[in-house]
C-alpha cells in the first residue's frame, strides 16, 4: 500500500521525511507488513523521479491503487486505527474496504430443458441467493441459465431456439441473471460436469482479462498462482489477486435425486460436481433431499458443498404441467411470464404434435453410458 502511494506523495524532500517516518512507525508496528510489500522510501522516490514527466499535485493524498493487496490494507490499516495524522484515513475508502469482503464470489449455473421457462425456474435463483448470501460466506454476483441442446432427446422438447428466446424474455428484467446458448446452440447434448467446466473456464478467463486490464499487475517474480478451476484461496503475494467466481450447480431437488438413477450420470462426474463445484439445491414437493444425501456415499462425503435451501411458499410449478395446460387450453397466466406467453401463442409452441417429439427416442444421457458401460 505505502509503495502504491508513496510515489505520489514523496516528490519533495519535505515529503520525503514524512513518508520515511510514516514507513518507520507502520514497520516498527507491523512487522508482518514488510513481508507483502518491502519497501524503501528513498529507492522509491528516486524511482518515481526518474518515472515521471511531470510533477505531482503537492499535499494530494491519494487512495490506494485498486486491488492493493487485501491483506497488507488490513493490516496497514490496523495499524494506524489509534493514529489520526496525515489523512491516512482518507486512503481507506470505501473502495479500499470492498476489496477488503472475503466472502466467496459465486455464480449459479442452472441446466435443464426450459421447456417453458416458468416463474418457478427465476424463483430457484432469487431463493439460493438470497439463501447463500444470508450464510455471510458467499456473494452471489451472477446467475445463468443454460437451456439443454435439443440433442438431450427428452419427450415434447420444442426446438432450442424457442427455449432460448423464451429464457431471455423471461430474464430481461433481471440485472443479474443471464442465458447463454452455449449448451443449446450444440447440436449434440452437453453433460453437466462439461457445462460446468465450461462456465467455470470462462470465469477464470474473464477474471485474468480483467486483472491484465487493469494493468498494474503483479510485479516481476509475483506470479499469479491461482490458474486451476476451484481454487479458492487468492495469492495475498500478488495485489489484483482475489479468487475468480465458483461455478455452482443450481438445481431441484428432483435433479438431486436423479443423480442417483442409473445409467443416467456418469459417478465421475457426480463427484466432480459435488466435490470441484458444489450444489444449491431447492426442496421440491415429492423429493427428500435430505434422505436422499445421507442415503448416498457420495454425496454425504461432500455434504458441506451442498446447500440445501427450503422452499417455503410451495408451490409446484413444472414446465410439463404448463404443457399439459396449455394443450387443454386451460390458461397458464402467472405460471410463465406474460412475454413468454405471448411468444408460446404466437409461435404456437405446444399442442398435441409437439408433446410427440422424440417419442420413442431414449434419452441422450441413457443411450450414451449404455453404450460406454462403466
Ligand atoms: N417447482 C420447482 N421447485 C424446485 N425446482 C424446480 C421447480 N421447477 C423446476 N425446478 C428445477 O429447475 C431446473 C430446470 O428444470 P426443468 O427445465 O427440467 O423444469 P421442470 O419444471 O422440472 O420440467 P419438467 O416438468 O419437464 O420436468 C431443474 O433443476 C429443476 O429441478
Ligand atoms: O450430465 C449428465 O450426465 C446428465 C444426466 C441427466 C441430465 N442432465 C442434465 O440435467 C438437466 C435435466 O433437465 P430436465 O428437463 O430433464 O429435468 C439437463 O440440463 C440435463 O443436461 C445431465
Amino acid at each position: 500500500m505505502l509503495s502504491a502511494i508513496a510515489p505520489r506523495t514523496c516528490c519533495d524532500p519535505s515529503s520525503q521525511v514524512l513518508m520515511l517516518g510514516l514507513s518507520r512507525i507502520v514497520l516498527t508496528l507491523c512487522p508482518r507488513f514488510s513481508r507483502y510489500r518491502p519497501w524503501d522510501p528513498s529507492s522509491a522516490c528516486r524511482r518515481w523521479y526518474r518515472n515521471q514527466s511531470r510533477a505531482p499535485i503537492r499535499g494530494l493524498v491519494l487512495p490506494p491503487q485498486r486491488g492493493a493487496s487485501t491483506r497488507s490494507s488490513q493490516w496497514a490499516q490496523n495499524c494506524i486505527s489509534n493514529r489520526n495524522s496525515l489523512h491516512l484515513r482518507s486512503w481507506f475508502s470505501a473502495e479500499a474496504m470492498e476489496k477488503s469482503d472475503s466472502r466467496m464470489e459465486v455464480v449459479l449455473l442452472a441446466t435443464g430443458s426450459f421447456n417453458p421457462i416458468t416463474v418457478m425456474h427465476l424463483r430457484l435463483f432469487e431463493l439460493a441467493r438470497d439463501y447463500l448470501q444470508g450464510t455471510g460466506k458467499y456473494k452471489v454476483v451472477k446467475g445463468i441459465i443454460s437451456p439443454v441442446s435439443d440433442g438431450y432427446k427428452k419427450k415434447g422438447l420444442v426446438e432450442g431456439c424457442h427455449r432460448l428466446a423464451m429464457a431471455q424474455l423471461a430474464t430481461e428484467n433481471s440485472d443479474w441473471i443471464e442465458v447463454d446458448p452455449w449448451e443449446c446452440s450444440k447440436k449434440e447434448w452437453t453433460e453437466t460436469a462439461l457445462a460446468l467446466r465450461h462456465y467455470q473456464q470462462q470465469q477464470i478467463s474473464t477474471d485474468n482479462g480483467e486483472i491484465r486490464e487493469k494493468k498494474s499487475g503483479c510485479r516481476k517474480g509475483q506470479k499469479r498462482k491461482r490458474n486451476h478451476i476451484c481454487q479458492d484461496v487468492p495469492d495475498y503475494n500478488c495485489p489484483e489477486s482475489k479468487a475468480p467466481p465458483q461455478v455452482k450447480l443450481l438445481c431441484g431437488a428432483d435433479i438431486l435425486e436423479s443423480l442417483g438413477v442409473p445409467n443416467l450420470w456418469k459417478p465421475e462426474h457426480v463427484n466432480e460436481i459435488v466435490s470441484s463445484f458444489g450444489l444449491v439445491c431447492i426442496t421440491r414437493m415429492g423429493s427428500n433431499a435430505q434422505k436422499f444425501i445421507y442415503e448416498s456415499d457420495v454425496l454425504w462425503k461432500h455434504r458441506h458443498n451442498i446447500h440445501l435451501v427450503e422452499e417455503w411458499i410451495t408451490n409446484d410449478i413444472s414446465s410439463t404441467k404448463v404443457r399439459r395446460a396449455l394443450r387443454r387450453g386451460m390458461s397458464v397466466r402467472y405460471l410463465v411470464p406474460d412475454s413468454v406467453l405471448d411468444y408460446i401463442k404466437k409461435h404456437d409452441l405446444y399442442n398435441e404434435e409437439s408433446e410427440e417429439k422424440n417419442s420413442g427416442l431414449t434419452l441422450e444421457p441413457f443411450l450414451r453410458n449404455s453404450e460406454n458401460p462403466q
